[in-house]
């Protein structure tokens, strides 16, 4: 025998249908109190959504008054984005588990993949068959598996369309997914294109973040990439979380012994010259491409990989703390 529904999941399942993740209530002395998050919306959609709203709890039993009111969250939400100066050095790979870190640590995280030139984030979060629905024009990001929605530019557009874009329409369509409907969210982790041309800076500037993160290579450094990128936020007044130095010692598949093939310690150096802080490294581990490859983001496991994601997340969410 299955458990009756209670009231309240009885209003939250009718609000659903109407209003998606965006409205949920609770009914006491049969007067539902509905909250109803607009963040995003145009004005005009307002009023609407309020009436759909209000008509869906009526006609719930039990309830004889509705309250509604309405919430913008948006003022509230941190936006930290991920940035390097260059492709291939890891980048999604970081924002993917660093937002779940940041869920793990108990934020209401959001990842926006703004990853024009190649949005990978559906694949490392398991849904790669997955596309958004829309509701009053607004996008509804896919849930995945690890508790992060997501929207990514690769479920808008074709890889085609937007490696011919300029700054100003990969921008549009960041914009987009920045004021889809997130919902509670209070974090938005953001996958920035690799480099740091003027479809980046556009973006920056146009959807401003709380602040940055840089993912580096430890040869990476050497070549002078990280800095341009730090240069990229600053030059568009975004602070600096610090920098992460991605694929840092090799671990090898056998015998787990640790070398370092490009030196060490690199990046913590060039974070210390340039005044920054240095938030952690994560070694070159085959498990970490072989977890990511399969949708199985490495910090969801309990390998060394989680470990060095959770401390990383750790220090960002302190920064977040103390700037937000
Ligand atoms: N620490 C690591 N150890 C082993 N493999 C890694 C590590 N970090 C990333 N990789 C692998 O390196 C490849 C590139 O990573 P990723 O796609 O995250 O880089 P990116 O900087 O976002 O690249 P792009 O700019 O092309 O989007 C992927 O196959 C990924 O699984």
């Amino acid at each position: 025998m299955t458990d009756p529904i209670s009231p309240d999941a009885a209003l939250n399942a009718a609000l659903s249908l109407v209003a998606g993740t965006r409205a949920t209530g609770r009914i006491e002395d049969a007067r539902a109190s509905v909250i109803v998050d607009v963040s995003g919306l145009d004005e005009a959609d307002h009023a609407p959504l309020e009436d759909a709203v209000r008509r869906a709890a009526t006609l719930v039993a039990g309830v004889e008054t509705v309250r509604v009111a309405l919430t913008s969250q948006r003022q509230r939400r941190v936006t930290i984005a991920v940035g390097s100066g260059k492709g291939g050095v890891g980048k999604s790979t970081v924002s993917a588990n660093l937002a779940i870190a940041l869920h793990q640590a108990g934020r209401r995280v959001g990842l926006v993949d703004a990853d024009i030139y190649g949005p990978s984030q559906p694949r490392l979060m398991g849904v790669a068959d997955l596309k958004p629905t829309a509701h009053n024009k607004v996008l509804n990001p896919v849930q995945t598996p690890f508790g992060v929605p997501l929207l990514s530019m690769g479920m808008l557009v074709t890889a085609d369309q937007a490696i011919a874009w300029r700054g100003p329409m990969a921008a549009g369509a960041l914009t987009q997914m920045m004021d889809a409907n997130w919902g509670a969210a209070d974090t938005l982790v953001m996958d920035l294109p690799p480099g740091t041309g003027d479809v980046q800076l556009t973006m920056i500037q146009k959807y401003r973040p709380t602040g940055a993160v840089i993912v580096s290579t430890p040869q990476d450094l050497a070549l002078i990439d990280a800095r341009r990128a730090i240069d990229l936020f600053v030059k568009a007044g975004v602070p600096i979380i610090g920098l992460i130095e991605n694929m840092a010692g090799y671990v090898c598949p056998s015998c787990g012994e640790v070398s370092d093939p490009f030196g060490t310690g690199g990046a913590e150096a060039a974070a210390k010259e340039l005044g920054l802080p240095f938030l952690g490294r994560i070694p070159l581990d085959m498990r970490v491409r072989v977890a990511s490859d399969a949708g199985q983001p490495p910090v969801t496991g309990n390998g060394p990989e989680a470990v060095a994601f959770k401390q990383i997340a750790g220090h960002v969410a302190g920064w977040i703390e103390g700037h937000a």
